[in-house]
């Protein structure tokens, strides 16, 4: 038989049959099934080959697709790479905005890395929002300007890179990726799981240090700027976030305390008492004793007296940030009570306000979740009785969040609770207030804040509508005085309070003659009202004294 003549093959194929014609052990082959299971081993690599093979391309489509698909394959080597190289070379916290931490950083970065122009992205914000770099930046510049009239840049949403010295560090601002009020919920987490509304702040190292340090810088940079403002916190409520857990802030002109009318003995005794409680002397005492360093005052009396204005001007004395509570909101539980408790700093001035009226005094015992409370100072002097249980039932259904007796005692003064701060509660109605909640220890003094005696008057007269008149140049110190005086004569004495008498005397600003004119229709008109001043006054009479120490 002929032997068949063999075709000659392609050399393309030729060359691709040499391949496995190559004896196994050839130097710097990997024999085919060998190198697949290599790439097997790893699907990554595989999707990548493929893809690679792909680059000889019949159209540009194929190319186009190609360029996607190794993109599609490329992005989580890069996510996972940049991830683990920001867990092996850097180190990073996490802070959340409304804490204080978060706004003195929020600050330092408006004024050293956004309004330095160090940056071509900035979120704007105008006045009337908690921003301390606002007032701090008014101050600095010496302008009296209307809050409302501000403009200040801080960080965009995003991640924003700057150097100190040396160092490099990255602050992403997070932001909230739902909105809070159309959920009516917000998580504490957005869905990559990072802490909502929080900055993160990334260097590079293995310690915590440099961040330390960097905060560090950021507080020593409020202390520097802060002039005349205070931090006025409040709790957030639970649309805000954190389930209400976390303070909120505002920054405040620091309300001098002799803009605060009263009896200047009582306030001069208060002072004194609250620097000797923040003098060394005196943490030096309370350590030798053993007593828990806290110290509790109990402003009480008729509404719009200065119980909170005085709370305010104190914490300013003191250079200390003040913490406003209000427990008849609806929205406190022993919980969040107590969590907002652990997070004061070490000194501050707490106030919690109409203590009354959150329905506490009249627990007697019962520390049911569910116990029901009156919602204003009104409904808590009612008798029980007028409280129908399905008024009741529907007032619990209503407020689902209360604080119990036992909830309020364990945050001011457990165990767990923060040392160093003055607490101060305010009430119209103390003889309402738990004995246990107004013990010794609890509060070390009682003071009556009352309506305006003549001194008062005449004090604020002066500062109301004498200092503008003066300043216009229509009336000399000696004549103003005697017009205060007459004002004073005019007003009867332990009849209206404070609150009242500021409204009327704003009218007035800058015209004596006015306020003498009008003076006595007002005291007239106002008459209705005297009876129920008094009648206040004689409310809070059965507490005690008028400043009682404990
Ligand atoms: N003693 C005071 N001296 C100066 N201003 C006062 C005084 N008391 C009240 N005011 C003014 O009245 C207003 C209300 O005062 P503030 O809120 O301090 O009263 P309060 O006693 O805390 O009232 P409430 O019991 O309703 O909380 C403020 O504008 C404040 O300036």
């Amino acid at each position: 038989m002929e032997p068949q003549e063999v075709p000659d093959f392609p050399m393309e194929r030729e060359r691709s049959l040499a391949m496995y014609r190559e004896p196994l052990d050839s130097p710097g082959i990997i024999p085919i099934h060998q190198k697949n299971s290599v790439i097997h081993q790893f699907p990554l690599l595989e999707i990548i080959q493929r893809l690679l093979s792909r680059f000889q391309p019949n159209s540009d489509l194929d190319k186009a697709l190609a360029i996607i698909a190794l993109y599609k394959a490329a992005k989580p080597v890069y996510m996972y790479l940049k991830q683990f190289l920001a867990y092996a070379l850097t180190s990073q916290i996490t802070v959340p905005e409304s804490d204080p931490v978060g706004r003195e950083i929020l600050a330092w970065m408006s004024d050293r890395v956004i309004s330095k122009g160090m940056t071509r992205n900035a979120m704007v914000i105008t006045g009337g929002l908690q921003d301390p770099a606002r007032h701090i930046n008014m101050h600095r510049q010496g302008q009296v300007t209307h809050p409302s009239e501000e403009v200040q840049c801080l960080p965009p949403i995003g991640t924003k890179l700057f150097w100190i010295g040396f160092r490099p560090f990255l602050v992403t601002r997070n932001g909230y990726s739902n909105s809070p009020a159309a959920a009516g919920f917000t998580a504490i987490t957005s869905k990559d799981g990072r802490l909502q509304n929080s900055l993160n702040i990334i260097t590079l190292g293995w310690s915590l240090e440099p961040l330390q340090h960097f905060m560090k810088i950021c507080h020593d940079y409020k202390i520097q700027t802060k002039l005349d403002t205070t931090t006025v916190y409040f709790s957030g409520s639970r649309e805000d976030g954190f389930g209400g857990n976390a303070w909120h802030s505002v920054e405040k002109a620091i309300r001098k305390l002799d803009t605060v009318d009263m009896s200047e003995d009582i306030k001069q005794d208060l002072i004194q008492d609250a620097e000797y409680y923040y003098s060394n002397e005196s943490k030096q005492f309370f350590a030798d004793c053993g007593i828990p360093y806290r110290r509790g005052y109990l402003f009480y009396g008729p509404p719009g007296t200065g119980k909170t204005s005085f709370s305010a001007a104190l914490a300013g004395h003191l250079n200390c940030d003040v913490y406003m509570i209000n427990l008849a909101t609806g929205e406190m539980s022993d919980g969040k009570l107590h969590r907002l408790f652990l997070a004061l700093p070490k000194k501050c001035v707490v106030v919690i306000e109409d203590i009354d009226s959150a329905g506490i005094g009249r627990e007697q015992g019962d520390s049911s979740e569910n116990a029901p409370r009156p919602t204003s100072p009104q409904v808590a002097q009612l008798p029980m009785t007028l409280h129908s249980a399905t008024s009741m039932r529907a007032s619990a259904r209503r407020q689902p969040q209360i604080v119990t007796l036992s909830g309020l005692l364990n945050a001011i003064d457990g165990n767990a609770s923060q040392e160093g701060r003055l607490l101060v509660m305010t009430s119209n109605n103390p003889h309402t207030l738990d004995e246990a909640l107004v013990r010794p220890g609890r509060v070390d003094k009682r003071i009556f804040f009352g309506n305006m005696r003549t001194p008062a008057i005449r004090a604020i007269f002066l500062r109301l509508v004498g200092r503008a008149a003066s300043a216009k140049g229509n009336y000399t110190l000696p004549q103003l005085e005697v017009l205060a005086e007459t004002f004073a004569e005019r007003v009867p004495d332990d009849t209206f309070t404070p609150a009242k008498v500021q409204n009327f005397l704003q009218s007035c600003r800058g015209d004596p003659e006015k306020a003498l004119q009008g003076v006595d229709a007002w005291v007239a008109e106002n008459a209705p009202q005297i009876a129920l001043s008094a009648d206040s006054g004689s409310l809070v009479s059965d507490i005690g004294p008028e400043t009682q120490e404990v």
